[in-house]
């Protein structure tokens, strides 16, 4: 286990000096290349002559070291890993889980790790609880377990609803000091959560989304501070061949340098894209709304509400209507793209959950998942009413829209 970590010839800016605010940083960058290159080269090659830094791309690369320092820095973390996807990232830290271990998790959350953890229950003897995260008391239950680790989102995908982390993780902490606490934070990126500094052990994203932004490629990345769990992980993706591809760390580097403005105007628009619908009648779900249940445990936590809503529309051949009827808005699974997207859960990114499961989960089957993009607010609240209007969601009178 004791793998030696790959240095890097081009270290960012390190943690002890001076930290700019976020903004600053996710686009403020240095290497040392030799001709003082803008943007780092992208050593695209499999393997390294000599007996030098670097051997073998699959154990190393200055191109992934590079956007790894640099991840480190964006999300408060002594050490990032990146990977080839964001469900690659769980597949590396489950595989700290042996047979018999306990896990707890949400009874909401992205499809793809919920699969994921089904595989493990019923194939490694894995004992996965599924519960509400937004209940400490329903997770101290669990935590009676000894779990060996808490996977936590929050806000949850497709509901949004929020988990205190920092309780959540106090309490995992207490009930097995050897508990490892992981967050899946890609609903929010490092941007607008830190979950590290709310006492995770382990933080993920899929880079896919907000990190690089424009839906061109495919990538995951793992922070830490325990440099023996860095060690760990490190160790899980040399072995199994999962980091992530010089091309892709050299694409995702140059997605989030703009990842801050992408985001204010991500959620500039997401803001009045909720606040239209719920004027319209519709129950919303987005913690920059008021009515959000867990509005101030959200912003004691986060920076932001983000740029993911979801709402009801009564029926699935309604919202299905709708969602055929927008223009702008693509149906597409995914989010944290320049472009606004809607799609329907159930029948999308959260299919691989069976009816039974969905129905128990009480995830509705009617439910619509917008991702808000950086167009024009105008144009994305007219085409959304349009579709709205048009599929018999909302009629216009006294000068209002409302639901029939
Ligand atoms: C919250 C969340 N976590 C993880 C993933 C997995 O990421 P990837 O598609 O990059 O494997 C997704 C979506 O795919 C997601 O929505
Ligand atoms: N067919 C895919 C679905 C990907 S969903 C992507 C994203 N996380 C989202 O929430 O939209 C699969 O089976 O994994």
């Amino acid at each position: 286990m004791a793998e030696r970590f790959p240095p890097s010839p081009a270290p960012t800016s390190p943690r002890n000096e001076k930290r700019y605010a976020l903004d600053t940083e996710v686009v403020s960058t240095e290497n040392n290349d030799q001709y003082s290159a803008s943007s780092a080269p992208l050593y695209q090659t499999a393997t390294f002559k000599g007996m030098g830094e670097y051997d073998y791309t699959r154990s190393g690369n200055p191109t992934r070291t590079y956007l790894e320092r640099h991840m480190a820095k964006i999300m408060n973390a002594s050490r990032a890993l990146a990977v080839t996807t964001g469900m690659g990232s769980l597949d590396v830290i489950t595989r700290m889980l042996k047979p018999g271990d306990h896990v707890v998790t949400g009874d909401d959350l992205y499809g793809g790790s919920n699969r994921l953890l089904n595989y493990l229950r019923t194939t490694n003897n894995v004992v996965v609880h599924h519960v509400d995260t937004t209940n400490v008391e329903t997770v101290k239950s669990a935590l009676a377990e000894k779990p060996a680790m808490v996977l936590l989102e929050s806000p949850t995908n497709p509901l949004i609803k929020i988990a205190p982390l920092k309780e959540i993780s106090e309490a995992a902490h207490a009930a097995n000091s050897n508990c490892v606490v992981v967050v899946d934070n890609t609903m929010m990126s490092p941007m607008l959560q830190n979950p590290l500094d709310l006492g995770a052990d382990i933080v993920y994203e899929s880079a896919t989304k907000y990190l690089s932004g424009h839906h061109d490629l495919m990538a995951g990345i793992i922070a830490v501070n325990d440099s023996k769990l860095a060690e760990q992980l490190y160790f899980y993706i040399n072995s199994t061949g999962c980091g992530l591809a010089p091309f892709d760390c050299w694409l995702l580097m140059r997605g989030v340098k703009t990842l801050a403005v992408r985001i204010e105007k991500q959620q500039r628009n997401s803001q009045l894209v909720a606040e239209m619908l719920e004027s319209y009648g519709f129950s919303v779900n987005y913690p920059g709304l008021k009515s959000h249940p867990q509005y101030d445990l959200h912003w004691s936590q986060a920076r932001g509400a983000g740029a993911v809503l979801s709402f009801e529309t009564g029926s699935v051949e309604l919202s299905e209507r709708i969602i055929e009827q927008t223009r702008l808005w693509g149906i597409s699974v995914s989010f944290g793209c320049v472009n606004s997207l809607i799609s329907m859960p159930c029948k999308m990114s959260h299919a691989s959950i069976d009816p039974e499961t969905r129905k128990a989960r009480a995830l509705p089957e009617d439910l619509i998942r917008l991702c808000v993009g950086i167009e024009n607010p105008n144009d994305l609240l007219d085409d959304l009413t349009l579709a709205l209007m048009k599929a018999g969601a909302v009629v216009y009178s006294d000068g209002t829209w409302r639901r029939p």
